[in-house]
């Protein structure tokens, strides 16, 4: 089946920055997560996929089609987050009439059921806005135009946990539709435990893992080990270790394997955070 997304080869520099050969798909019905450090590249990622960067090289296609060449394609786009800035000036009643005409399937019914839930004043300028209504008002603006695939960018940074809730309620009702798509970027760990099915880790430009949400949280174990501990475990079962003062850390591929050979052992769990913290922090 054609994916909702797909991104091959891209490329971008901006001075000591690159984006390095990233290459991924967003398939039909799966919710994808770009994470890393500030600066590791996300944003730029997401702005190469809209074209509001130019990449030095790759390709980006949209169910399919150049999403530049193919209206329909783009049409299919909702967007959502930092990268959607919607003039300040502008009440929701007034941007309402502005984006009917641009997205031709426009769905009034669902607009007005988004705000109504959402609480958004129709003839407020949206410059008084809090970011929360912000990105609720840019969220109903994606879900409103029978996008198929969402690209969000941190669309729940700094918002209330009550607002966060709201947010990732709507993107699991948008989810229920097996055709519909994410491609999102957040740092909130909580939250992509809840709704992302793959996981991509960026760092320095570069994809360091991409894979599914469930075997990272479900296969993968942390394990602190002493010095002598760390004698006896299997290097085969280890992808990264950090040394701390008083014991290692060790990411463990297969948590039930080591388990079993070693249940002595401190193992758990370990968080979407633990993870990346191994990545970012341990060695290989
Ligand atoms: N228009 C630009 N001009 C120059 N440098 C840029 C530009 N856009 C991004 N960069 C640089 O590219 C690098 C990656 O930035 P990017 O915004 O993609 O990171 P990010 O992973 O989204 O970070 P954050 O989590 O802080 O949002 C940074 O070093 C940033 O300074």
């Amino acid at each position: 089946m054609t994916p909702a997304l797909s991104v091959q080869n891209l490329c971008k520099s901006f001075g000591e920055f690159a984006l390095q050969d990233i290459t991924f798909d967003v398939p039909c019905g799966v919710v994808t997560a770009i994470i890393g450090e500030n600066g590791s590249g996300k944003s730029t990622t997401l702005a190469c996929i809209l074209g509001q960067d130019i990449p030095d090289s790759g390709t980006v296609a949209i169910f399919g089609t150049d999403p530049f060449q193919d209206i329909q394609a783009h049409a299919a786009l909702g967007v959502s987050g930092d990268i959607s800035q919607f003039p300040g000036a502008f009440t929701p009643n007034q941007l309402e009439s502005v984006l009917k005409g641009l997205f031709p399937d426009w769905d009034t019914a669902a607009w007005n059921r988004l705000l109504e839930l959402c609480q958004i004043p129709r003839t407020r300028r949206i410059e008084q806005f809090s970011r929360g209504m912000k990105a609720k008002l840019s969220l109903a603006a994606a879900l409103s135009h029978r996008a198929k695939l969402l690209i969000l960018d941190e669309a729940t940074a700094g918002l209330d946990p009550v607002v966060r809730e709201e947010l990732l309620d709507l993107l699991l009702e948008f989810m229920q539709e097996e055709d519909h798509s994410i491609l999102m970027t957040s740092h909130i760990s909580s939250d992509l435990e809840k709704i992302a099915d793959y996981i991509i880790f960026i760092r320095n430009g570069r994809i360091v893992f991409s894979e599914e949400k469930d075997t990272l949280l479900e296969h993968y174990g942390l394990a602190s080990v002493s010095r002598e501990q760390l004698g006896y475990v299997d290097e085969s079962l280890i992808l990264r270790r950090r040394v701390q003062p008083m014991s290692t850390d060790l990411l463990i591929t297969d948590r039930q394997a080591f388990a079993t050979r070693y249940p002595d052992y401190v193992l758990k769990q370990p968080t979407l955070d633990e993870i990346v913290l191994m990545f970012t922090k341990g060695d290989e």
